[in-house]
């Protein structure tokens, strides 16, 4: 894991680091883009761009955003985008995500706007991170069929839709386009079931997409960092999703050091 962690080198600049690009976010769900965001910031890229109508929110919060109030399109360069936490019914603004020739991680309402055959066409990777209910609307299968056979059904996700599914749930599976090993993840805890956890892991991903990681790894490190991140968090007690956030980098230090 250590290996798969991008480390700025001497003449490193933000430009090089990589700039994540985070399309989310919505006026009834502000909240996920500033949590999507919040995991960006901690994920190695070296700025994150938000597009979206929570702009005022996010930088409330996290005043380093770079806000754009143009579509993804025209936003400026990104090296990796991640599409859907909170983004309501907004299907054109995930549609222009599809078409950019950068890594794609697709999140909850953008799992359900994106066109099968955009998604399949693409030729960057596309990372799709759905929990068991989002996973068995894209089957067309009942939640508890998903939740019986996992395994079948990350592998079925990737074949079909030609992508790296991230399947969340009390373990996290990772299963690349090609077939072969599906990578299991065991460092969360069920504290992690909490609103909004997700759209914290989808921007840590797509930051780690954005620092140059394929798929498979992004998705893998991602869900190691921020099942650790939840421990670290937790302790024992409740928590909410953007405690998670602040204690990824003490999950990175513990992985790298
Ligand atoms: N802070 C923010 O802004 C946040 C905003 N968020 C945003 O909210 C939007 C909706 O996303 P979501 O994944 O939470 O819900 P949703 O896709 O409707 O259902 C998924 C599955 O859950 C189940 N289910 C539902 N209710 C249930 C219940 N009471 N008790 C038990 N089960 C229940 C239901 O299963 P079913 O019962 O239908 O079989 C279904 O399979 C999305 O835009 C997301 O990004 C979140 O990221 C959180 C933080
Ligand atoms: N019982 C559990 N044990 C470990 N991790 C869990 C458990 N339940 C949920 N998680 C993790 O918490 C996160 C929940 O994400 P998600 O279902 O998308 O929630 P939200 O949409 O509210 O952000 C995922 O990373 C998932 O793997």
């Amino acid at each position: 894991m250590a290996r798969l962690l991008p480390a700025p080198a001497a003449e490193s600049d933000k430009y090089r680091r990589g700039v994540v690009g985070i399309a989310a976010g919505s006026a009834r769900y502000p909240g996920a883009a500033v949590l999507a965001v919040s995991g960006a910031l901690r994920g190695g890229a070296g700025a994150v761009r938000y597009v979206g109508p929570a702009g005022d929110a996010v930088l409330a919060r996290f005043p380093e955003t770079l806000v754009s109030d143009a579509g993804p399109a025209k936003a400026g360069r990104v090296q990796a985008w991640v599409v859907g936490p909170g983004a309501g019914d907004d299907a054109a603004t995930v549609a222009e995500v599809l078409e950019a020739d950068v890594p794609v991680l697709l999140d909850a309402d953008g799992l359900r706007l994106a066109e099968r055959d955009a998604v399949r066409r693409r030729t960057a990777p596309t990372l799709m991170t759905p929990h068991a209910g989002e996973a068995a609307a894209l089957l067309g299968v009942r939640r508890e069929e998903v939740e019986d056979a996992r395994l079948a059904a990350v592998r079925e996700l990737a074949a079909v839709y030609r992508a790296t599914v991230l399947l969340k749930g009390s373990t996290t599976l990772v299963a690349g386009p090609g077939g072969g090993p599906v990578r299991v993840n065991a460092t969360g805890t069920p504290w992690l079931a909490t609103a909004g956890s997700g759209d914290v892991l989808s921007g840590l991903a797509g930051s780690l997409l954005a620092a140059g990681l394929g798929a498979v790894d992004a998705g893998s490190a991602a869900a190691y960092l921020h099942g650790l991140a939840g421990r670290f968090a937790a302790d024992g007690a409740p928590v909410g999703a953007h405690d998670v956030a602040s204690r990824i980098p003490e999950a990175w230090r513990d992985v790298t050091d």
